[in-house]
Formats: structure tokens, C-alpha cells, sequence
């Protein structure tokens, strides 16, 4: 049996601020930092060591594996970062308040731009300031591979490749991995793993800062997932993320 362990960042500045976040790469608050902290705390209580390390390229999650791990007394770990486990990129929505969205265009819309599987919100322009096509580290892509938009669906398409072809081969190499990422790039794996429909995964809300352990089969099936710490607290605050799309 093999071990898995999903991390979603620690609360950010635009999580506080209830803003679309997407690939904007805005810091921890200080509850962010505090929840990483505690993440950390957990895995070491429940007595976990990992032997890589994998999270995204920006620093919400970076620094949530830093903090995490600096509490288990193993920032030496190897660690891999890779733009494929960014959060999904929220297009034009990127920087505008969600429960104002809301308002606009109703709590209907804002739970298909956010949850739904195969609806991206409205495409940025490449030319917007807010667009990452120039910035340097996504400079050995493709521009095209640079999102404009994305929906889950499209989170799923480079998530998954990635779990195949350097995740799911070190977890089989014996390798005990932990990955900081967000909400939707932790959501496309889960889907992916869990089979998960495409209308059930709208469900689905991940919340910051706790532990997700996923127990594997030799074959990578999960067996079963449960969240360390306190297993109330950490539905009700899965149940917050899913609200904060309301007017
Ligand atoms: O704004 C975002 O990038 C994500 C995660 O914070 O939000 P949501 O939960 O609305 O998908």
C-alpha cells in the first residue's frame, strides 16, 4: 500500500480578499502561513516522511511545502516544481471578486465558471497586463501552452500527464511523495484517481492548509482518503470554499 499526501496552500492574500486567483501569484496571508505550519505539525504528530516533494511554480504553494516541511525538519527534500500542478487558470475572472461576479451575473454562472467541468470562464486577452504569456518562468513553453482560460477539464489535460510520467512512477518506485498545489489542480487529480463524474466533481471543494491522505493500491488505485487532524473542521471548512462564489 502507498501513501499520498495533498496538500491545498494556506489561506492567500486573494483568498481573503475573495478574488479570482487562477495563475496570479499572490502570497500567504498570515493565517496562510500559520495553516502550512500546522500541516507540517500534523505529518510530523502522525509520525510521515517523504522522501520528493512536489508543488507548482507559484509561491502560495511553494512556500506552504516550505513552511510545511521546515516543521518536519526536512527542507532538504528534493523538490520538484512544475507549472502543471498551477492552480487552473481563471482567464478574465483573475483578480475580480467572486461574490461581486455573483451579483453580476448570478450564483449560477459563478458555480459553472468555477465548478463546472468543461465550461472555462471568458478567455483573457494575451496582450491584458494580467496575461503570463512574457513572464520568464513560463518562458521554455510553448506560448501556446500558456493559458488564456481553463476549465477543470483542461486543468485535468496537463495534471494528468504529469502524474503519469513523474509522479505515479516515483510513488511506484517506492518514492513517499507529498504535493503542495491548489484547489483545481488537487481537484483534477482527485477526479482522475477517484473516477469522479463530471457532474459530481462540482461537489468537490478542497480546503486550505490540510493534510489529504490518499491511500493507493499497487496499482495506484485508491483504497481510501481521509483528511489528518480534525475531520469536522476540515468539512466545514471544505463547505466555506464551496460559498464563496455567493452574492
Ligand atoms: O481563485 C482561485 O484560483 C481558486 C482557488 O482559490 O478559487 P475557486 O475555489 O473559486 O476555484
Amino acid at each position: 500500500m502507498y501513501k499520498l499526501v495533498l496538500i491545498r496552500h494556506g489561506e492567500s492574500t486573494w483568498n481573503l480578499e475573495n478574488r479570482f486567483t487562477g495563475w496570479t501569484d499572490v502570497d500567504l496571508t498570515p493565517t496562510g502561513i500559520e495553516q502550512a505550519k500546522n500541516a507540517g505539525k500534523l505529518l510530523k504528530a502522525e509520525g510521515y516522511e517523504f522522501d520528493v516533494a512536489y508543488t507548482s511554480v507559484l509561491k502560495r504553494a511553494i512556500r506552504t511545502l516550505y513552511l510545511a516541511l521546515d516543521e518536519m525538519d526536512c527542507t532538504w527534500l528534493p523538490v520538484v516544481k512544475s507549472w502543471r500542478l498551477n492552480e487552473r487558470h481563471y482567464g478574465g475572472l483573475q483578480g475580480l471578486n467572486k461574490a461581486d461576479m455573483a451579483k453580476q451575473y448570478g450564483d449560477d454562472q459563478v458555480l459553472i465558471w468555477r465548478r463546472s467541468y468543461d465550461t472555462p470562464p471568458p478567455e483573457l486577452e494575451a496582450t491584458d497586463p494580467r496575461s503570463e504569456r512574457g513572464d520568464p518562468r513560463y518562458a521554455k513553453l510553448d506560448p501556446a501552452q500558456v493559458p488564456l482560460t481553463e476549465c477543470l477539464k483542461d486543468t485535468v489535460a496537463r495534471v494528468i500527464p504529469f502524474w503519469n510520467e513523474s509522479m505515479a512512477p516515483a510513488i511506484k518506485a517506492g518514492k513517499r511523495i507529498v504535493v503542495a498545489a491548489h484547489g483545481n489542480s488537487i481537484r483534477a487529480l482527485i477526479k482522475y484517481l477517484d473516477g469522479i463524474s463530471d457532474s459530481d466533481i462540482v461537489g468537490l471543494n478542497i480546503p486550505n492548509g490540510i493534510p489529504l491522505v490518499y491511500e493507493l493500491d499497487e496499482n495506484l488505485k485508491p483504497i481510501r482518503h481521509y483528511y489528518l487532524g480534525d475531520a469536522e473542521a476540515a468539512a466545514k471548512a471544505a463547505a466555506s470554499v464551496a460559498t464563496q462564489g455567493k452574492a
